[in-house]
């Protein structure tokens, strides 16, 4: 039976049993005040006998008064007692009458009936006859035999009475300790109820309660799982976002920008780095940091655990537990993730994260997704590396690793819409290095390429970041310098010039020098197209070729349009 069909049955019972027990006082009084009434009507056949008894015997003394005194106002108890008894008998004779009682009060009717007629006739005698002849009538002990047995007979229902009144108080005594008893019985029996039905309503409570409780941590737990589906849904999502920047990524430096910038909103918990190998492979840079880490710039491959296992390395940050080398004191103690970037089986670098949550589930998914993103990045960052690496290609001449012309042209266009856009200058130095046919006749192609590499590496060396060097064909190069004058530029050749001049290679057991002639040109003074300042460039080199070589030409200013 469930509890709480059990409760309500209980209920149930404890309304009859308080009904009951408020019906016991009516059921109690009435079955009292029957007995009640019994005993009055009892007491009052008792005490009509008594009256009967009494009248009889008044008259009786009466009547001898008057037989031995003769006097009348001896009759009047009497006279008084023959008139009350008919109302007496009368009293007696009504009323629902127990059979034995009946033929007793009919005797006593036929006895009194005859009494009274018997003392008339001793009184009538008295009055008529004198006291003489009342005497002998009363000696022949006829109403004394008249009285004896109606003391009898009245005196054994007087007997009879009090018995029965007896019987009656008993029966009122008997009942009302029922009624306690029993009130008693159902006040227990309602107390037990109430006991069990707390009992039954604590434990639907506690089931209740529990059933909410349990119904809470479902939802809960779904709460849980869909705010773990939109966070994976948002992470997956994010994930296929820094891909796609990824793939359009054209340095490594922005690969690593992009991989910082996702890697703080992918895992906002965590802080972490990316290490990616020097070109040397003896080190790792630092190339990306998110969150609050403070790794280190540079580290060992055998500062890390991750690389020397080629796999993952995770601890807990407990003491005793394998941490790397590469570690901050202050991240020391937080539970940290190290992974290696492997593409095609070739080690470019790793991720380490730390701070992450070490509840079972929460650390597993977590690191799951690290390494997830890990490879992913891993094979991106090799994507960009290799067009990194072809772009490179297309652009720089191999032998001089200066950029070739066709970057020239490109890169010309740009800076000049530029500085035209910002106001600012753009100087071109054009040089060819002089005689060079003889260096090959004389010393071999070689030398020729040998000379060639020196100047360019020269070139590479003595320009600033934003510089352009290039070599536009054979041995002629062209320097670019965005925000640079006319007169700055001819002062960065004149110093070229000397560089060049200074050259001392060693060919075989010979020493070979060079020189080179350069020619001058600059936005906005000798115009503003890439064809014009190349031009301009290239006729004041030819000029410092034609005069004498070994010199730093500028180009002339360009004749002034005539006004028409
Ligand atoms: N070794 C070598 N020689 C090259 C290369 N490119 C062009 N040359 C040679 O450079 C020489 C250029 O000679 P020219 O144009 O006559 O000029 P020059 O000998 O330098 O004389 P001026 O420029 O008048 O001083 C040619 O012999 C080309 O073959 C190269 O990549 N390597």
């Amino acid at each position: 039976m469930k509890v709480e069909t059990k409760l309500k049955l209980a209920a149930a019972c404890i309304v009859v049993v308080m009904s009951a027990i408020a019906l016991l006082p009516h059921f109690v009084t009435a079955s009292v005040t029957e007995v009640m009434a019994e005993l009055d009507k009892a007491i009052a056949r008792e005490r009509e006998y008594g009256v009967l008894l009494n009248y009889l015997s008044d008259a009786e003394a009466a009547e001898r008064g008057y037989v031995i005194t003769g006097r009348q106002e001896f009759l009047e108890p009497y006279h008084e007692a023959l008139a009350a008894l008919p109302a007496v008998g009368k009293a007696l004779g009504t009323g629902p009458i127990p059979a034995a009682e009946q033929k007793a009060l009919e005797d006593i009717a036929r006895l009194t009936a005859a009494k009274t007629a018997y003392m008339r006739e001793v009184v009538r005698v008295r009055s008529a006859d004198g006291a003489e002849a009342a005497r002998a009538l009363v000696d022949t002990g006829r109403g004394k035999q008249y009285m004896d047995e109606l003391r009898v007979r009245i005196g054994a229902q007087e007997t009879a009475y009090a018995n029965y009144r007896a019987g009656l108080r008993a029966q009122l005594a008997a009942r009302s300790s029922l009624a306690a008893n029993v009130t008693s019985v159902a006040t227990a029996i309602d107390i037990v109820l109430l006991i069990l039905a707390g009992l039954a309503g604590n434990r639907v409570l506690t089931q209740r309660r529990k059933a909410e409780q349990h119904a809470n941590d479902i939802s809960r737990q779904l709460r849980l799982t869909a705010d773990i589906a939109e966070r994976r849904n948002v992470q997956l999502q994010s994930g296929g976002e820094m891909l796609h920047a990824l793939e359009l990524a054209e340095t490594l430096e922005e690969g690593a920008q992009i991989v910082a910038l996702y890697f703080s909103r992918l895992l906002p918990a965590l802080s972490g780095s990316m290490y990616l190998y020097r070109h040397s492979r003896d080190i790792l840079e630092r190339k990306a940091t998110w969150g609050q880490a403070h790794d280190p710039d540079i580290i060992e491959p055998l500062d890390c655990w991750a690389l020397r296992k080629g796999t993952q390395h995770f601890t807990h940050g407990d003491e005793g537990t394998l941490a790397c080398r590469h570690v901050a004191e202050s991240g020391a103690r937080l539970p940290r993730i190290c992974v290696p970037l492997v593409t095609q089986g070739n080690v470019i670098g790793f991720i380490t994260a730390e701070g992450m949550a070490l509840g079972q589930d929460d650390s597993a998914t977590e690191r799951a997704w690290i390494m997830q993103l890990s490879e992913q990045v891993a094979l991106a960052l090799s994507n960009v590396q290799l067009r990194a690496s072809l772009r490179h290609q297309s652009v720089i001449d191999p032998l001089t690793q200066l950029y070739n012309r066709r970057y020239l042209d490109e890169t010309l266009k740009r800076e000049l819409a530029r500085a035209v856009r910002r106001g600012a200058p753009l100087a071109v130095i054009m040089l060819d290095l002089d005689h060079f046919k003889r260096v090959n006749d004389t010393f071999g192609h070689e030398a020729g390429d040998l000379l060639l590499r020196h100047v360019g590496t020269l070139l590479l060396q003595s320009i600033r970041g934003s510089d352009v060097a290039c070599r536009y064909g054979g041995e002629e190069l062209i320097l670019l310098l965005p925000d640079c004058s006319l007169e700055h530029a001819t002062a960065r050749a004149g110093r070229l010039r000397q560089q060049i001049r200074a050259l001392n290679l060693a060919v075989n057991k010979d020493v070979l020098t060079a020189s080179a002639s350069f020619g001058v040109a600059a936005y906005p003074v000798h115009g503003d197209t890439p064809e014009a300042l190349l031009q301009a460039a290239d006729a004041a080199m030819y000029a410092a070729k034609h005069g004498g070589r070994d010199r730093v030409d500028v180009a002339p200013l360009p004749a002034p349009v005539p006004v028409q």
